[in-house]
């Protein structure tokens, strides 16, 4: 496996410009091949046509740096006679991840359509998604268990690849409500590969997650380890991924990414999007976040008694934004690739729950009162990634720290502590 970032695309006639030169010309516009005709300002009889073909597939890497004439004066032809134009349809797309990853896409050029039925996000994200970004996208209300809406969408726009993150994901729940876990992310995500299939779309990146390791004695984990989730919400994401394993072996044009998720948190830096859980939250994260919020009076800290230097748990947390830009990664990668992989996204270093604690009172200027409870069941001692898979393959790694989790965090809290509100 190489890494490999060149990206396929559509091409189309889009439009002839004609315009007068002026100095310090820029024509910036990345996800487009344009060819230009330029005509140079001394028409004796000799008109010279230079002809350039300037070609930007970078996504959003030194856009800036494409074309520049300088000359006084002059008529520019321009003809996009191509343009990329590489939809990608995500689903559960207004979630915590979903949110942020359409953000990293549309940053990075891609087009989007958005699909989510609204259960457990708000389309109130969505609208702060383009508000961020400036960019406008289709966004389809429909629930991956009805398989006609869901048809319908894949027949409505030519998508070239599915970012897919829709899916029930509270742990605790899960064991309360198998097997409404087991049909709704079982089926939606059959439903989905049956349209995928009818349409024409082999590409996927797939929301897995760290869960299915299960509780490994051996740390860090690492893609090839056995897997063994403890959990019916683990369950399903190994499940996905043998599905879309099968998938690959039985067609050879098909491609998936299986993304292990370790611990997601902090927000957009503009503090406009975050994580908005439900209730009383069950992550660390964002439960310390309402504590320094006012909206909770203390932490407790599930368990003192762990095998580690301070005695309480250790998690690879990861910024939300990091865990975006690891999406367009992999899909880069996807869309030149067939088979089904798996890469951890991990920073590779784990934090004690009291050094997120400690983390978060630094970024917020805040206490955290908190009080040493028993272990949860079903927690590891430690938990993180070995991520050199995802950067040797795909050329990512994380590169925000635990204090930019913890401060924008603290900004999306602070300005929304209410979440989306209603
Ligand atoms: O109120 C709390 C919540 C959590 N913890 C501790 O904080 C650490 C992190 O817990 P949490 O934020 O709940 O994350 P995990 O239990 O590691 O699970 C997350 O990470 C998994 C990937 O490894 C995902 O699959 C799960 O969906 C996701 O909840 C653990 O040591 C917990 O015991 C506390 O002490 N108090």
């Amino acid at each position: 496996m190489e890494t490999q970032s060149s990206i396929p695309f559509l091409l189309r006639i889009s439009s002839i410009h004609v315009g007068i030169l002026r100095s310090d010309f820029l024509y910036d516009h990345s996800m487009r091949i344009t060819f230009m005709g330029y005509i140079n300002g001394r028409m004796r009889g000799n008109v010279r046509i230079i002809f350039l073909c300037v070609v930007s597939v970078n996504f959003g890497v030194g856009r800036a740096a494409m074309v520049m004439f300088r000359r006084e004066f002059g008529i520019v032809v321009m003809m996009d006679i191509l343009e990329v134009a590489c939809l990608i349809l995500v689903t559960g797309a207004a979630g915590y991840i979903g949110s942020h990853t359409c953000v990293s896409l549309l940053e990075a050029g891609f087009d989007i359509v958005a699909i989510d039925n609204f259960a457990n996000s708000k389309p109130e994200a969505l609208s702060r998604v383009q508000e961020i970004t400036g960019k406008t996208f289709s966004i389809h209300s429909v629930d991956m268990l009805d398989a006609k809406a869901l048809d319908a969408v894949f027949a409505e726009e030519n998508m070239e690849a599915v970012i897919h993150f829709a899916g029930l994901k509270a742990v605790g729940e899960s064991v309360a409500q198998p097997l409404r876990y087991y049909e709704n992310n079982l089926v939606s995500t059959i439903n989905l590969c049956k349209s995928m299939k009818k349409h024409h779309v082999n590409k996927i990146v797939f929301s897995s997650s760290a869960t299915v390791y299960g509780a490994q004695e051996q740390v860090p984990l690492r893609e090839d380890m056995p897997i063994a989730p403890v959990n019916p919400y683990g369950q399903t994401k190994a499940m996905i991924e043998q599905i879309l394993r099968d998938i690959a072996v039985a067609d050879d044009q098909f491609g998936a990414a299986l993304l292990r998720y370790f611990n997601p948190v902090g927000a957009h830096g503009s503090g406009r999007i975050g994580e908005d859980p439900q209730g009383i939250p069950n992550n660390l994260v964002p439960y310390v976040a309402q504590v320094a919020v006012g909206k909770r009076a203390e932490l407790t800290v599930h368990g003192g008694d762990y095998d580690t230097p301070d005695g309480t748990g250790i998690r690879d947390y990861i910024h939300v934004m990091d865990l975006a830009e690891g999406h367009v990664k992999a899909l880069s990668w996807v869309l030149n690739h067939t088979g089904a992989e798996a890469f951890n996204l991990g920073t590779g270093k784990g934090s004690s729950v009291l050094e997120v604690v400690h983390a978060f009172e630094q970024a917020s200027g805040v206490r955290i009162p908190y009080h040493i409870g028993p272990r949860r069941p079903g927690d590891a001692a430690r938990s993180f990634a070995d991520p050199s898979k995802a950067q040797q393959v795909l050329g990512w790694r994380a590169t925000k720290t635990l204090d930019d989790m913890c401060a924008d965090t603290w900004k999306w809290q602070k300005q929304n502590p209410n979440g989306y509100g209603e």
